[in-house]
């Protein structure tokens, strides 16, 4: 089972950085390495003898540059080099790698960078600090205006690699070499979109120095989450699997609660039941089979089924208004201590309200999933939550703040768990964006948590689930196909 991808960021990388010099490597050795790992790229995109434009920055990033540049002169290529800055600016590891080149250095805005059949992008990488301007920011948009393919050291300048946000302007780069780690930005947009293909080059920092770095952050896929699936024996009955109960909007708006209900069975959930308002049980009775139906009237209704201790899932908010009633279906799910996925007007109903959220859900497994504007209104008034450049750390503020798992959607989905752990989402597909994909969502991870997966798990296999049945479905998805792409992925999952 491979281990789950880690994800540094700057500091940590540097960290990392740090203490495999200190344990004996020396900085230009990794540094040689980064250099061979980029020239090995170039290799594999362009042929001998074509031109190589390498356009160094004034740091190690820079420095990376002119070690691939030496390499990629030896073997044939013709290569010339420009540099941000002068030659006796440089520092570090650079200064060594610089007496590498014996070539000429000529300026960023040098006109031969036109001639060039591929460009390699060494100008920045974890050390940007502000918008590019100026001579840096001309060079970018000089090696993106010459249209030819970009190989992008470490990371595309102008990227912020925390965040994946542009600092000012970016270079479009068709490929990336990374080392040791991928950063946030090439998970996170724009940043990832930046970036194009993205390899990780090993340049001898081990596993274990980069897990004694990492800060709890992860690329999501099955490897952070799959050995908590459950994987029924003979023995399993279907109470064991869990009771997902399910509440549905009034007469007209009952779709949402249908389609998470039909989520959470197919994920494994044992039994799922609709919580009907009177008006409504009709036209919920008239299209539920292996879904049960209860009739529900409001919070006192709730707190009447959730008499029940099976039911031991529960998804509030799609279609149920945003009104006082629904708080108090709310309050009374959390007081019942259940597993709770609570979104669209479960989190709308408390806009501008979060302080009553506030360690809400640390007492039950607890997953929201707000969308970006319901993420914005719900945490209105909060800039220590909203105010953070970095989505990540957005998302884990407001984890951190509310106790439950969050689970801030995008095409770069953020989950974060109030124990500081996140992961980054990234085999979304703009298929997803179609009416009642997140009631799907919901039910995933209400049917997960109802078979015992944990918060943060539940909402990471979910997330990972939704996406990868969207993916495989493709063009002219709808959400009702949602559900029913799921035994395919469980089927790749569980073999
Ligand atoms: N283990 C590894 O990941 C290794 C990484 N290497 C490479 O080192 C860079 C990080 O190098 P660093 O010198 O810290 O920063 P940069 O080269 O990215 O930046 C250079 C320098 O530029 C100045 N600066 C920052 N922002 C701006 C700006 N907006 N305008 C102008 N100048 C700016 C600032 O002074 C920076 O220090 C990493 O990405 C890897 O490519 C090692 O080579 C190998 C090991
Ligand atoms: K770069």
């Amino acid at each position: 089972m491979p281990a789950p991808e880690i994800i540094l960021t700057a500091s940590e990388m540097r960290r990392a950085d740090a203490a495999t010099i200190a344990a004996g490597t020396p900085g230009i050795d990794l540094m040689r390495r980064a250099g061979r790992a980029v020239a090995e790229a170039v290799q594999a995109m362009s042929p001998k003898g074509s031109r190589i434009a390498v356009v160094s920055g004034p740091g190690q990033n820079g420095g990376d540059g002119f070690v691939a540049a030496t390499l990629l002169a030896e073997q044939g290529y013709r290569v010339s080099l420009f540099l941000l800055g002068s030659r006796k600016r440089l520092t570090g590891d650079a200064i060594e790698a610089a007496k590498g080149w014996a070539g000429k250095i000529g300026s960023v805005d040098d006109a031969a960078l036109d001639e060039a059949d591929l460009i390699v992008d060494a100008l920045f990488g974890t050390g940007l600090t502000r918008d590019l301007e100026g001579m840096a920011r001309l060079a970018v948009d000089r090696m993106n205006g010459t249209g030819k393919p970009i190989l992008a050291v470490d990371l595309p300048s102008g990227i912020d690699s925390d965040t994946g946000e542009v600092r000012g302007v970016a270079v479009k780069a068709v490929r990336t070499v990374t080392f040791a780690a991928r950063k946030p930005c090439h998970l996170l947009l724009p940043g990832r979109a930046y970036s194009g293909a993205v390899e990780v080059a090993d340049i001898g920092i081990l596993r274990e120095t980069l897990e004694a770095e990492s800060g709890g952050l992860f690329a999501n896929g099955p490897a952070l989450w799959r050995h908590a699936l459950p994987k029924p024996g003979l023995s399993s009955h279907k109470y064991e699997r869990g009771h997902t109960l399910v509440a549905s909007g009034g007469a007209t708006r009952t779709g949402a609660a249908r389609l998470a209900a039909r989520a959470a069975l197919r994920i494994g959930s044992g039994l799922v039941t609709v919580a009907s308002p009177p008006e409504a049980l009709g036209v919920n009775a008239a299209q539920l089979t292996a879904v049960m139906l209860r009739g529900c009237d409001g919070p006192e209704g709730l707190h009447a089924i959730l008499q029940d201790p099976r039911f031991n899932a529960l998804v509030l908010g799609p279609a149920l208004g945003v009104h006082a009633a629904t708080r108090a279906m709310v309050s009374v799910a959390v007081h019942a201590r259940r597993s709770l996925v609570l979104d669209a007007d479960a989190l709308t109903s408390f806009e501008g309200l979060a302080s009553e959220l506030h360690g809400a859900f640390r007492h039950a497994p607890t997953v929201l999933t707000p969308h970006g504007g319901e993420f914005n209104r719900l945490f209105k008034g909060h800039p220590d939550i909203l105010d953070p450049e970095s989505k990540i750390e957005r998302t884990r503020r407001a984890a951190a703040y509310t106790g439950a798992v969050v689970l801030l959607k995008g095409a770069d989905t953020v989950i974060a768990a109030p124990d500081g752990r996140a992961a980054i989402n990234e085999n979304g597909t703009p298929y997803l964006a179609t009416a009642g994909s997140g009631d799907t969502l919901c039910g995933l991870i209400a049917g997960l948590m109802a078979q015992g997966l944990p918060a943060f798990e539940a909402a990471c296999a979910g997330a990972w689930i939704h996406a990868e049945a969207g993916a495989q479905f493709g063009p002219g998805l709808i959400s009702e196909d949602l559900a029913e792409q799921v035994p395919a992925v469980l089927r790749e999952l569980l073999r």
